[in-house]
């Protein structure tokens, strides 16, 4: 059964450009979903009022030359392969030479993002969990007044996350003549169709930034949002240049989920000089699980305020659990004040410099960890979990400009500028992590590590450390790199995945623990696999195929000629390869079943 065929029975020959030349290059298109949640982006007016419009936003698209190529559509015959063809559009080829492929899913009823709840992260955590596998990122459309605190919420429900998770919006509909949808959507989708940044980021006016680092600023300006304590993951000017240094990455061997738990009993207190003790006793009633409390300046609130203090001091003892914020739009909680070590001394957990968006959905998340003491819960809010603070400011991260080696041959070169020691650190390092890499030697790439220096970094051929370990099937290399947030999505410039790599070289442990962190071949690879797993079924490869199958390929995949591997292998008659596809057919149709 050709189950991932297209409907005309055939693979789709892709083209690089408008031209007839078949393109050769297997990664050429790249698949994001767009989730429609609502937001000014697809508003218009109704009664002189903005309020969002349903079943418009993607034929508006489609009349638009810079979000849609309906020429490339039809030539390759895009709507008879991704289903369903009424929701699919491509962007024109980018300057990387990709194509984006893009498929919009938009929810009923749209909402403007003041009237979104828990409810509605939790359905778009779903949703990507749902479509997890079928695509290379993710793009979320979603109003802007709500939008810091749902890219918040999304950044600690993702758990394990290896793909860009991008939410945007407008400040302007996108079907008026000046409006900043456009560009913001354009953007989100070139950055979330090529770059695997394993985190959930927010796009607007030009800036990919974390999402739970933002806050909105501003009502009336296309710049709606800043990220106060982190500089932004991408800057989109004349090229998209990404901070790879700054990327957050998930250090676990662990499959993606979604955790849609959350503790709706959380709130927001913003003190103010003459605020009651009354006022605070009735906010800290129960129900109320935990608070961030919004203090001044660097985590300060009065001293000499014994009654405030009392009714903090006895909701900590109940069990409440208050995270310090500052109200300052910049900078960090620390203790330097009498009036900041009051609150310590009450039982406070530092929030150091997170934004109280992020801060309140931390709180919420890790409230809703039932098997977890309250210690613990105190614990795991101090602790920097997905990139939203800085724990610890006294360890200043290292970079490799600042290492001895890099400095010595700056000094061999007389290079002094800034420019050029960053061109010999990118020239040098990938280099070095893929040599060591490939002789498996762990303490070479902790030391690299440990100068700063991404272990995701790939060399000139698109090739990451990850995928030579994976080749030499270094399984305690794959494991350490893994642990320390190598991406299991890299594709080299010949489209392959470490995953893919492992397979080729049969090295199954390898292929099990990377099928374990999320590793899955994409459609056109599950489609290629057909003929490989004919001519092993042909050649009587029992072992290679048994890794296929643990690499989780379809065994009834057909071939270009429309061969399946168990017919192959009858006709050659090899019994013991019969009998495993027969088994793997068996399988494969519960699968089918489940579904
Ligand atoms: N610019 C916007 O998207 C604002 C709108 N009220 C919303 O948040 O849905």
């Amino acid at each position: 059964q050709c189950n991932l065929r297209s409907a005309a029975g055939q693979t789709r020959r892709r083209y690089s450009s408008s031209s007839e030349s078949p393109d050769i290059s297997p990664n050429v298109e790249a698949r994001v979903l767009v989730i429609n949640t609502g937001g000014t982006i697809g508003m218009t007016y109704h009664n002189n009022v903005l309020s969002p419009e349903p079943n418009t936003l993607v034929e508006t698209l489609r009349k638009l030359p810079i979000l849609h190529d309906e020429q490339y559509a039809q030539q390759t015959r895009l709507y008879e392969y991704y289903k369903p063809p009424e929701n699919t559009l491509v962007l024109p080829l980018s300057k990387q030479n990709k194509r984006i492929v893009y498929s919009v899913l938009e929810y009923s009823p749209l909402l403007d993002s003041c009237n979104m709840t828990t409810d509605d992260w939790a359905t778009i955590g779903k949703d990507i969990e749902k479509h997890y596998e079928q695509y290379d990122g993710f793009v979320v459309l979603h109003g802007t007044d709500t939008m810091a605190y749902t890219a918040s919420a999304l950044s600690f429900m993702c758990e394990n996350l290896g793909k860009p998770v991008i939410l945007t919006g407008s400040q302007v509909p996108i079907y008026e003549m000046r409006n900043d949808g456009r560009d913001n959507l354009l953007g989100a989708l070139l950055i979330a169709g090529q770059f695997v940044i394993p985190e959930v980021c927010l796009y607007f006016h030009h800036k990919l930034y974390r999402g739970n680092r933002v806050t909105k600023v501003d009502a009336g300006s296309f710049n709606a949002f800043t990220s106060p304590n982190l500089p932004p993951l991408a800057n989109a000017e004349v090229d998209i240049k990404i901070n790879w240094d700054t990327v957050w990455r998930a250090n676990t061997t662990s499959k993606f989920t979604v955790n849609t738990q959350m503790n709706r009993n959380v709130g927001l207190l913003r003190l103010f000089p003459g605020i009651t003790a009354d006022t605070v006793r009735a906010f800290l009633q129960p129900p109320m699980d935990g608070i961030v409390l919004e203090t001044y300046g660097s985590g300060n609130a009065p001293d000499n305020r014994a009654d405030l203090l009392d009714e903090i001091r006895k909701a900590t003892q109940r069990g409440v659990i208050i995270i310090n914020c500052t109200q300052c739009l910049r900078g960090s909680v620390t203790t330097s004040y009498a009036t900041g070590q009051a609150l310590s001394d009450a039982g406070l957990v530092a929030g150091c410099d997170m934004t109280p968006e992020a801060a309140l959905s931390k709180l919420s998340y890790v409230l809703a960890k039932q098997n977890l003491s309250i210690e613990e819960k105190k614990k795991m809010l101090s602790r920097n979990l997905r990139g939203e603070m800085i724990a610890d400011l006294g360890g200043a991260k290292l970079s490799l400009s600042d290492s001895r080696f890099v400095q010595v041959i700056a000094k061999t070169l007389s290079i002094s500028c800034k420019e050029e020691l960053e061109a010999i650190r990118d020239a040098l390092t990938p280099t070095l992590v893929c040599v060591a890499s490939k002789i498996g030697d762990i303490e070479a790439l902790d030391a690299i590590r440990e100068m700063g220096t991404d272990l995701s970094m790939a060399d000139y051929d698109g090739r990451t450390p990850l995928h030579i370990a994976a080749c030499e099937g270094h399984l305690k290399v794959v494991e350490y790199l893994l642990g320390k947030g190598a991406t299991v999505y890299a594709r080299d410039r010949f489209g392959d995945t470490p995953l893919r790599n492992a397979v080729r070289f049969r090295h199954k442990e390898v292929v099990k623990l990377l099928r374990k962190t999320g590793a899955h071949f994409s459609r056109e690879e599950m489609e290629d696999a057909g003929t490989e797993l004919c001519s092993l079924a042909a050649s009587g490869n029992l072992e290679a195929l048994e890794i296929w199958q643990l690499a989780g390929v379809d065994m009834t995949m057909c071939s270009y000629d429309g061969q399946t591997p168990i017919e192959v292998a009858r006709a050659t008659g090899c019994e013991e390869v019969v009998e495993f596809l027969k088994q793997a057919t068996l399988y494969q149709t519960k699968v089918w079943n489940l579904k």
